[in-house]
């Protein structure tokens, strides 16, 4: 077996520890044997081929190669790449690459260590027209990231892209700066590319934007960037094997997925994700999409409007203990932590004793950063258990591509689990339908006339305060 790093504490889960707002021995039974009946399902719908994600681990060295290659061609010819594309097809590259080049990356100049990677991920103008201005288009690639090769941000920051290319550097260039990655076989990015010889690649069918990171959707950006996209599969590859159990006890993916989906039956509405390092973030803020868009659903498997789901919410320790740990120690009893702790954080900074008469200093002095923050990060679960509020911890031994890969894939399987438990389906995303449609609707598009007119229905209810 693979060796694996991260490590799942689950002891401030549990009633014998924490006390009656923990789950109780008898109660992990009763989860243990619903867990074993979503497994075998799980079993089912991945022989159908519907749970694509499993299988990114173990990729042909073909594909690995071809995106090595495009990774090597886009680098030799710019210092910079920018991702366009929005949720599934952005958020997974960022968590990534944050995780491993540092929250402050874009400060550092693009070098060996491989290209720097922007992601836009928003059609806000502000935010687009600066990074445009700000990146050097001669030496700028883009890579257009689009299951559907439809959502509007993409393709409207496509279409702003391309022309400012070709007005600057004309055609030919232009497309040697652009790569597609979208379906095998449909979509506007197929259509165009069958025109103009952009190079493409695909997103396999069966895996759906939030959980195609392991794909090219995020392994092209990640490569470019000059992460180590085999350790990154490597590392997801050994946390399958570790949960290739149905056994409760014996998987980390399931025991996350059974706690979450037990404290949830208790009223815990809200999940926070509170990595205790500012570089995973974005990691946070990746697992928000996955868990909201998997697991809030109106509809469950036999047709029942039940509407459910458990609100993410993103947090990062220490600095959150300053924001919102007040809220989680006092507020509404529905809440489950998800701290994510470091046994070392790559680097440490250890702290002077500069004045030692001063008792409310002095204790820091020959201590380190590392310290504190690992200090911290402790207190404040025992904190939360004192109260009666119930905590697990992802213990990972440090950041790197394998630990990240490890984590990816237990949190994508411990989602699709406890999307079996729930009896919903944790792969579609029926309800951000309507909110496209209208924006079709409302900026002219050609069959959505229907939408624009509920649109005007919709909108005559404005009343202003000022
Ligand atoms: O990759 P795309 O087809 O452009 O989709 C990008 C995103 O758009 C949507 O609205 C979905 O809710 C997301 O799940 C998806 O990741």
């Amino acid at each position: 077996m693979a060796k694996r790093g991260v490590k799942l504490d689950y002891a401030y889960c549990l009633g014998k520890v924490i006390g009656a707002q923990g789950i109780a021995d008898k109660e992990l039974v009763d989860l243990s044997a619903k867990v074993a009946q979503v497994h075998q399902r799980l079993g089912e719908q991945r022989q159908a081929g519907d749970l694509g994600f499993m299988d990114l681990p173990d990729q042909p060295a073909q594909l690995l190669e071809t995106i090595l290659e495009e990774a090597a061609r886009l680098s030799s010819i710019a210092d910079d790449l920018v991702v366009l594309g929005i949720g599934g097809s952005a958020l997974g590259a960022t968590a990534v690459d944050m995780a491993l080049k540092g929250a402050l990356r874009y400060a550092q100049p693009a070098g060996p260590g491989g290209m720097r990677l922007f992601v836009a991920d928003n059609s806000d103008p502000r935010f687009f027209g600066s990074l445009l201005d700000r990146v050097d288009l001669e030496r700028t690639a883009f890579a257009v990231i689009s299951k559907s090769g439809s959502t509007a941000e993409t393709m409207s920051q496509f279409l702003v892209v391309k022309e400012l290319l070709e007005r600057r550097l004309g055609k030919e260039e232009t497309l040697r700066r652009l790569v597609f990655i979208t379906d095998p076989a449909k979509g506007n990015l197929r259509l165009i590319a069958k025109e103009e010889p952009v190079p493409i690649l695909s997103v396999p069918p069966n895996v759906g934007g939030r959980y195609s990171v392991l794909s090219p959707v995020g392994l092209l950006p990640l490569a470019c960037a000059g992460h180590d996209i085999q350790a990154l599969l490597a590392g997801a590859g050994a946390m399958a094997e570790a949960c290739a159990s149905p056994e409760l006890e014996k998987n980390p993916a399931y025991m996350l997925a059974a706690l979450n989906y037990g404290f949830y039956q208790r009223g815990r509405n809200v999940l926070v994700m509170m990595p205790y390092a500012t570089d995973l973030f974005g990691l946070a803020q990746w697992f928000a999409q996955l868990w909201a868009e998997s697991l809030g659903k109106a509809q469950s498997l036999d047709g029942s409007t039940v509407n459910l789901g458990q609100t993410p919410v993103a947090a990062v320790g220490a600095t959150d203990q300053h924001s919102q740990l007040q809220l989680y120690m006092e507020g509404p009893q529905d809440k489950l932590i998800m701290f994510l702790t470091l046994g070392n954080y790559g680097r440490d900074l250890s702290i002077p004793d500069l004045y030692p008469r001063i008792d409310a200093l002095s204790y820091l002095g020959g201590r380190s950063l590392a310290e504190l923050v690992q200090a911290e990060a402790r207190a404040t679960a025992a904190a939360l258990a004192s109260q009666g509020r119930p905590s697990y911890s992802l213990r990972l031994p440090a950041i790197g591509p394998e630990v990240l890969g490890e984590v990816i894939y237990l949190l994508e399987l411990a989602t699709v689990m406890t999307g079996g438990l729930l009896n919903i389906n944790p792969l579609d995303q029926p309800g951000v339908e309507l909110s496209k449609k209208l924006s079709y609707g409302l900026m002219g598009r050609k069959g959505f006339e229907a939408e624009a007119k509920q649109m005007r229905s919709l909108d005559a209810g404005d009343q202003y305060l000022i």
